[in-house]
């Protein structure tokens, strides 16, 4: 068994794209396909399985033809309850994996070399994506064992992903922008706004 096996990679897409304003970001089109299928190109080698985080009607993503693992308390808790889910799915039908990773649903660009990087710089914690000094805490590499404190903090209601991993001591990895063409890309560059959208599509075929 490889190490890129023993990581359960998980798409979180189950927020409501509000800033998006209507529709599902990650279905949004971005040079011929959705910006969630950009995601799984980019993310499904890196990992051994591949589950799609969702919080609501499982049909909506029968397409994308991945596993469906659904937030348990459906109370828009935000993507720690996804990430609790995968967490509890993978103790059941996952054990050789020892590790979770985790990108968010609206990040087409994302680096070829993004889980074996937070792996290799995570010291047997957690650790998550930076790019241009900002975290993106939903991007980021969670040791099976944060199902503890990943609960207790759910369950207390303080629903931070970045703040959760601030107290957890993860480490931040950094990413550099790239040169496509004389723009530079930020890596991370999600797709939240329509805005958002039309500066992915300049990369979009190019990236
Ligand atoms: N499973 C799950 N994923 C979520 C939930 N809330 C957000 N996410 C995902 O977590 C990632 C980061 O979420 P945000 O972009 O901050 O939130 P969003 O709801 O998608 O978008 P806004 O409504 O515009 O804030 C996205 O990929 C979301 O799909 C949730 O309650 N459950």
């Amino acid at each position: 068994m490889t190490q890129r096996d023993r990581i359960l990679g998980v798409i979180l897409a189950g927020g409501k794209s509000r800033r998006f304003g209507g529709g599902d970001k990650g279905f949004a089109e971005l040079g011929g396909k959705s910006v969630l299928d950009h995601v799984i190109a980019r993310f499904r080698p890196q990992v051994g399985r591949l589950l799609l985080s969702i919080n609501g009607d499982p049909q909506r993503f029968a397409r994308f033809d991945l596993p469906t693992i659904a937030d348990q308390e459906n109370a828009e808790l935000g993507p720690l309850s996804g990430l609790l889910a995968a967490l509890d799915w993978q103790s059941q039908h996952a054990h050789d994996c020892t590790a979770l990773a985790t990108v968010s649903t609206d990040v087409p660009f994302l680096p070829l070399d993004l889980v074996q990087r937070l792996d290799a710089g995570r010291n047997g914690g957690i650790a998550v994506a930076t790019s241009a000094d900002q975290r993106h805490p939903t991007i980021a590499i969670w040791p099976v064992n944060s199902r503890a404190a990943i609960a207790d903090a759910l369950q207390q209601r303080r629903l931070s992903v970045n703040a959760l991993t601030k107290q957890l001591n993860a480490v931040a990895v950094p990413f550099a922008m790239r040169d496509i063409d004389g723009m530079a890309l930020d890596p991370f560059l999600n797709v939240n706004t329509p805005d958002d959208l039309a500066a992915a599509r300049a990369f979009a075929g190019r990236a």
